[in-house]
């Protein structure tokens, strides 16, 4: 631990949120994986033969190991097969089992931080499917990712629609109906973060319900609301820009799906207001915590949409692509993102990333796993300002749009989370509270 910051969540913590998570949901998750696999054999089996059907049996038994690994409470082992981050991977085990003073001590699941063996239970998971060529390159998550998109369908198609509509009139608004808009679109991707898969334990948690009309009802459970300080910075960058001049508000995306999908409609928000003149947008390499967003999501949830029968859905798809091919839009791929680190050291781990970052004008961190990792997933009293939690972390101004699924949450007023925890004792882990908590220039 470095001086000054507390302890990290840890499923030390008997009862705590981290504690149940790596107790009951990532076992489960696990479980769910392997039977994805199960499923999938005849798949296999067409696609490669023989051979497919014993790269299924390889993935299932290493998965097998480790959720045997997890449950009775292993030491943490390093990775064995050659990736991109393999290296870096082993030496962060080497860091955490530099950590423990104990003679002989061992990193272990429910012994370490919570954010370090959640992630590297994800890491596991794609070491399990890379040592099992020729299937290789399945994603266990894809199927349910895919199904959040269905289900949500008549949300998103509500959604879509009313991005058209507000393009048609976009230029006859005023300055304070363009605001409202901006913050409608906020919040909308605010409550879109509710449907990861991952505190569902891998269970669907899609959109049914137009989400447009509950945006107001919603208001109250916004526990820190920094949507003015983003409407300034924006609106004065529109202002002062000279002709031909850069805005770029950069995304660090989360869930694929629902969430995605309110998501890339606020960026064409911000480009066709021209609060914004360029988005770019950053994924996941491999699986991660189920419903993250990989390159092969992103494009995927777009062609879909394109695809789609519904003229509006099928417009904003068509209009993304474009976005694309122009550069207006621009996706980004980094390993960073996959790794256990605090963003804190993001810029000695990944200086490359960080310079990229610090050419925003404004960044938006969405969901709460970045949240963890902004305030290095610790014991904070709520009450610390933002900025001390980020510790060191400004490449850009930057905004956390986040549910909260985790027992961290800083920048409170006195008294506030007292308040709520009289009255709901699971407040922080639910996903019904939301922040939009912004950190400015230095
Ligand atoms: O998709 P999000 O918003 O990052 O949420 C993923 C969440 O899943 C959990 O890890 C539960 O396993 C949360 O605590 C976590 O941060
Ligand atoms: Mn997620």
């Amino acid at each position: 631990m470095m001086a000054g910051s507390p302890a990290s969540l840890s499923g030390q913590d008997v009862g705590s949120f981290a504690y149940l998570t790596i107790k009951d949901r990532i076992p489960q998750i696990l479980t769910k994986a392997i039977d994805t696999l199960h499923r999938h054999k005849n798949e296999f089996f067409e696609k490669h033969g023989e051979k497919g059907i014993e790269a299924e049996k390889k993935a299932i038994s290493l998965l097998s190991k480790l959720r045997n690994e997890l449950q009775t409470d292993k030491p943490i082992i390093p990775f064995v097969e050659k990736f991109v981050d393999t290296d870096i991977w082993n030496q962060y085990l080497e860091y955490q089992q530099s950590l423990i003073n104990e003679n002989d001590g061992k990193p272990r699941w429910f012994y370490s931080p919570w954010l370090f063996v959640e992630c590297y239970m994800y890491r596991r998971i794609h070491e399990a499917i890379i040592q099992s060529p020729p299937i290789d390159d399945f994603d266990v998550f894809k199927e349910s990712k895919e199904q959040n998109f269905f289900e949500s369908q008549e949300s998103l198609i509500a959604l879509c629609t009313h991005l058209q509509e507000l393009r048609t009139t976009i230029e006859d608004l005023d300055e304070n109906q363009l605001k409202d808009e901006f913050f409608k679109l906020l919040q909308i991707s605010l409550w879109g973060n509710k449907c990861d898969l991952s505190l569902s334990g891998g269970e669907t948690s899609s959109q049914r319900t137009n989400i447009i009309n509950s945006v107001e009802e919603l208001k109250p459970f916004i526990l820190v609301n920094d949507m003015e300080h983003l409407w300034s910075l924006l609106n004065n960058c529109k202002k002062t820009r000279e002709k031909a001049s850069v805005t770029r508000v950069d995304v660090v995306l989360d869930n694929s799906g629902f969430e995605l999908v309110t998501d890339l409609v606020l960026a064409d928000f911000l480009l066709c207001s021209q609060l914004a003149t360029e988005i770019h947008f950053y994924g996941k390499t491999i699986p991660w915590f189920v419903s993250d967003t990989t390159v092969h999501d992103f494009n995927w949830l777009i062609e879909q949409m394109k695809g789609s029968n519904h003229k509006w859905m099928s417009k904003c798809g068509a209009d993304w692509e474009n976005s694309i091919k122009m550069g207006r839009w621009v996706y980004h791929d980094h390993i960073f993102w996959t790794l256990p680190h605090e963003f804190c050291v993001m810029s000695q781990v990944a200086p490359d990333l960080y310079a990229e970052l610090q050419k925003a004008h404004l960044i938006f961190f969405k969901g709460d796993l970045n949240y963890r990792k902004l305030t290095g997933d610790r014991k904070w009293a709520c009450t610390i300002p933002f900025r001390q939690a980020l510790r060191g972390f400004h490449p850009a101004p930057l905004c956390s749009v986040r549910t909260l699924k985790a027992e961290v949450q800083v920048g409170l007023q006195p008294g506030q989370a007292e308040q709520l925890a009289a009255s709901e004792p699971n407040w922080m882990t639910t996903g019904k509270y939301g922040i939009f908590q912004f950190d400015g220039p230095l």
